[in-house]
């Protein structure tokens, strides 16, 4: 099992939460975040105003699965999310010791 945490623009984030359940991603944990990547120091447009600022708003998608959802669940997202502007964000990949559904028990791939 592998854990994508995928920092994308706000605005993005339906279309990227479409684009998983689409390929059978059946949950997911979204964050508020703030961040810079190489952008920094120049602007960026957030809800139609440039900002200057060191943090942009960004949303970070955290989503657990089972190894061969990895390459699907990459072109997913980039493919939802990208607007080939700077700030489209980033995709870190890791692996996941364990997972246990709280209610039935299950553990492993059965409980992604
Ligand atoms: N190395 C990193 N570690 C953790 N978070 C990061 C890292 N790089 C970028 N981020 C997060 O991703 C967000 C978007 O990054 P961003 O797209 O600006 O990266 P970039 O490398 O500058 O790419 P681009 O050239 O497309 O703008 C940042 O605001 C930050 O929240």
């Amino acid at each position: 099992m592998k854990k994508i945490e995928a920092i994308i623009k706000p605005f993005k984030l339906d279309e990227v939460k479409e684009a998983l359940q689409e390929i059978g991603i059946q949950g997911l944990s979204v964050i508020e975040v703030k961040g810079f990547g190489r952008q920094k120091g120049h602007t960026e447009l957030y809800r139609g105003a440039e900002y200057v600022v060191d943090f942009l708003p960004k949303v970070k998608i955290e989503v657990v699965l089972t190894d061969d959802m990895v390459d699907p669940a990459i072109e997913a997202i980039i493919a939802a999310a990208r607007t080939d502007k700077i700030g489209d964000g980033k995709i870190f990949v890791s692996p996941v010791e364990q997972v246990i559904r709280i209610r039935t028990g299950e553990t492993g791939d059965d409980a992604v």
